[in-house]
């Protein structure tokens, strides 16, 4: 089996902006990317496969290999799956709340296709035995395309519920997340320039203008 990580550094999280500077976005993308893999290769997943675009931009010092797609994501990874035969664990690089554990339970699971939701209906993590009998349609509410297209296709499907893997970094608010779960990288980088709201209501972030 193989991991596939969709990457895309140029302009990334634009929906983090009123957090962070389009500099601090493109330096955040990348740690929370260095999370991802550290938790494949903990798990024992030995390849992995970034796929980017052309202006991508993935440190050389990563041992994975790079596939470039100019195409959107899901015609990139389709094409990507299309040419592969082998089970292919498709993870997003905005999870780093992700633990080895998660990956070996995950590809442990038997079922055909392994869906782990997104909050808000995305599709955060999809393993799929059998690449070349599957497609992608990310965006909208991906999760229920995700669900569906395994019916259509006779797949049997099992829906890992994790919180931390439904944590996708999208949105400011989803920064406390990293401060309350977070570690490596990603929660440097954000303890370096957030502290954390408390009170009777939720933790929130607080900029602290340190970095
Ligand atoms: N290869 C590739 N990966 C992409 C592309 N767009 C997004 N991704 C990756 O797909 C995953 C989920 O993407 P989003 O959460 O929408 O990330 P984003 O597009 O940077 O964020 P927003 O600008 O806030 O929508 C992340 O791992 C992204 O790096 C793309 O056009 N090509
Ligand atoms: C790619 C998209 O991610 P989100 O917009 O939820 O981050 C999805 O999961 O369908």
């Amino acid at each position: 089996m193989k991991a596939l990580i969709p990457y895309k550094k140029k302009n990334a999280k634009s929906r983090l902006s009123p957090a962070l500077t389009l500099e601090e976005r493109e330096e955040f993308v990348e740690l929370m990317l260095r999370d991802v893999i550290s938790s494949l290769k903990e798990a024992g997943i030995e390849e992995i496969d970034i796929l980017t675009t052309p202006d991508n931009g993935v440190p050389k010092d990563l041992d994975v290999n790079i596939v470039l797609s100019e195409h959107d994501l899901n015609e990139a990874i389709n094409g990507y799956l299309e040419q592969e035969n082998e089970p292919i664990l498709i993870i997003m690089a905005d999870l780093p709340l992700v633990r080895a554990k998660h990956v070996e339970d995950i590809v442990s699971i038997t079922e055909d296709v392994v869906i782990v939701p997104g909050k808000g209906g995305g599709t955060n993590v999809i393993f799929i035995k059998d690449p070349s009998s599957y497609q992608v349609k990310y965006y909208g509410s991906s999760f229920l395309n995700h669900c569906n297209i395994a019916k259509e296709r006779g797949c049997s499907v099992f829906i890992y519920d994790s919180f931390m893997l439904s944590t996708d970094i999208d949105e400011p608010h989803d920064l406390v997340e990293i401060m309350l779960h977070g570690h490596g990288n990603s929660l440097e980088y954000i303890n370096e320039r957030f502290d954390m709201k408390t009170g009777k209501a939720r933790a929130k972030i607080n900029a602290t203008g340190n970095a």
